[in-house]
């Protein structure tokens, strides 16, 4: 998010009061200074494009800019009002800036090109790294990774590429970068809650796409696109693109893909967009382990907790959770942890300087890339299970991947 953009600061005040409570709002956005990850060696800069040229990608663009380390001379976005913003912002040269579908493409055909950041709607993702990687390039990619599990197998094969080629490649979670979180979750890997018995996962906010809704209603196929975080395919729906971040967690803590999960949901308070405004889930794993999920995308009524929240309850103690809030672990091996209020950000600044300090080091091992697939099928499974209102299994949705497509006629190419 970028909190100079009216819509977005009135977007940020909804995130900050729904999901990160209002203690830690300003920091929680990165309004307050992250620690400084400065890039420090003699290193040339390496030569940064940007997909996607929206809220998110002009807001990480400048964080690229800040670590040091990177130059971000190129852009590509399908509008070329958001090209034209990023460009400026970031002092792209005119020849560098590129629009419509493919525009892309042309960025990637630079060979000095160096990385990318892929920050455009969730659908694009798995195409646009496996462009990517084609040409040569380094990827660092926003989560969700893709929209179905289709998608999510392209961009497995993608990471392994990679890997190959010796190129890197990282998916941004920000919990995934936080000490605390880490710390927490191995402790709980090696038995500090003993066996697990259930556990929770939460994600309740507001809404975040007020700006889209008129654009939602137009049904223009460039309308559908800048209304992309209302449209059930380009976003992959909330429990994809949103809630993706607490399901990520609960993975991580299971260290595992669940066997089957059962649903229910819809639309229930929202009347625009295609998208669903709550999901309710419950995920089963190997020995009967259940997770209950549920999400809410609409006013809570100040209701409390909000936000991203996971609980892992097992026999010698309680792993407790949240994306801005505390991290601990209750219990005969207690672990004290700590608050994440700047998580939004800091997450952010670590995975950039991650992602550099692993190109220089040709470190292409690309660790963040299998668990981000197992995670996204995660939210593919639960959301298979609550439209279809049935148990459905981790083994159905692997077999009978049905790819999830647009008709993108009409917009440029
Ligand atoms: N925590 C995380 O990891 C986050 C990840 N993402 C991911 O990043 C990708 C891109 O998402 P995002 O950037 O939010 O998508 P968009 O920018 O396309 O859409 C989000 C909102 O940003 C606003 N916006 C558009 N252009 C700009 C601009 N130049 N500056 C500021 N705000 C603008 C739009 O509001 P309006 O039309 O009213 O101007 C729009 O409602 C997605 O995959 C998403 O899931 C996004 C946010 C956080
Ligand atoms: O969690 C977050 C806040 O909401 C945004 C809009 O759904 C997400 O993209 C982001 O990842």
């Amino acid at each position: 998010m970028n909190p100079s953009h009216p819509q977005q600061r009135s977007q940020l005040k909804v995130l900050n009061r729904r999901v990160f409570g209002s203690g830690v709002a300003a920091a929680s956005i990165g309004l307050i200074a992250a620690p400084a990850l400065a890039q420090t060696s003699n290193a040339p800069k390496l030569r940064l494009g940007v997909i996607g040229c929206g809220g998110r990608g002009t807001w990480i663009a400048k964080l690229f800019a800040a670590h040091g380390g990177y130059e971000v001379v190129a852009a590509a976005d399908y509008f070329e009002d958001r090209v034209n913003s990023f460009g400026d912002a970031l002092k792209v040269s005119a020849s560098r800036r590129h629009t419509g579908l493919s525009g892309y493409k042309k960025m990637l055909d630079d060979p000095h090109l160096d990385a990318v950041a892929i920050e455009s709607p969730p659908y694009f993702h798995p195409q646009q790294a496996e462009d990517a990687v084609e040409a040569g390039k380094h990827v660092y990619l926003a989560k969700p990774i893709a929209v179905d599990v289709p998608g999510c197998k392209s961009v497995e094969q993608s990471g392994k590429k990679a890997t190959a080629k010796g190129l890197c490649f990282l998916v941004d979670f920000q919990t995934r970068a936080n000490t605390y979180f880490q710390e927490a979750i191995k402790q709980v890997h090696e038995g500090a809650v003993g066996k697990f018995a259930f556990g929770e996962s939460t994600y309740h906010a507001g809404i975040p796409w007020k700006g889209q809704i008129v654009a939602a209603a137009s049904g223009t196929p460039e309308d559908q696109l800048r209304a992309w975080g209302l449209n059930r395919i380009l976003s992959g729906d909330i429990i994809t693109e949103q809630n993706i971040h607490t399901l990520d967690v609960a993975s991580w803590i299971m260290n595992a893909a669940p066997e089957s999960a059962f649903g229910t949901g819809g639309q229930k308070v929202r009347d625009f967009g295609s998208c669903w405004d709550t999901f309710s889930v419950i995920f089963n794993y190997a020995d009967n382990i259940g997770i209950t999920f549920s999400s809410r995308q609409f006013d809570g009524h100040g209701s409390e907790p909000e936000g991203i929240r996971n609980r892992m309850f097992g026999s010698e103690g309680v792993l407790e959770t949240a994306y801005g809030g505390q991290v601990q672990i209750r219990g005969e091996h207690a672990y004290e942890g700590g608050s994440s209020p700047g998580i939004f950000k800091e997450g952010a600044v670590t995975n950039i300087a991650t992602f550099y300090d692993q190109i220089q080091n040709k470190d292409c091992s690309n660790s963040t890339v299998p668990e981000s697939v197992r995670s996204n099928l995660t939210t593919i499974l639960g959301r298979t299970a609550a439209y279809q209102g049935r148990v459905v299994t981790w083994k159905e949705i692997m077999q009978n991947a049905e790819p999830w497509l647009i008709n993108l006629t009409g917009l440029k190419t």
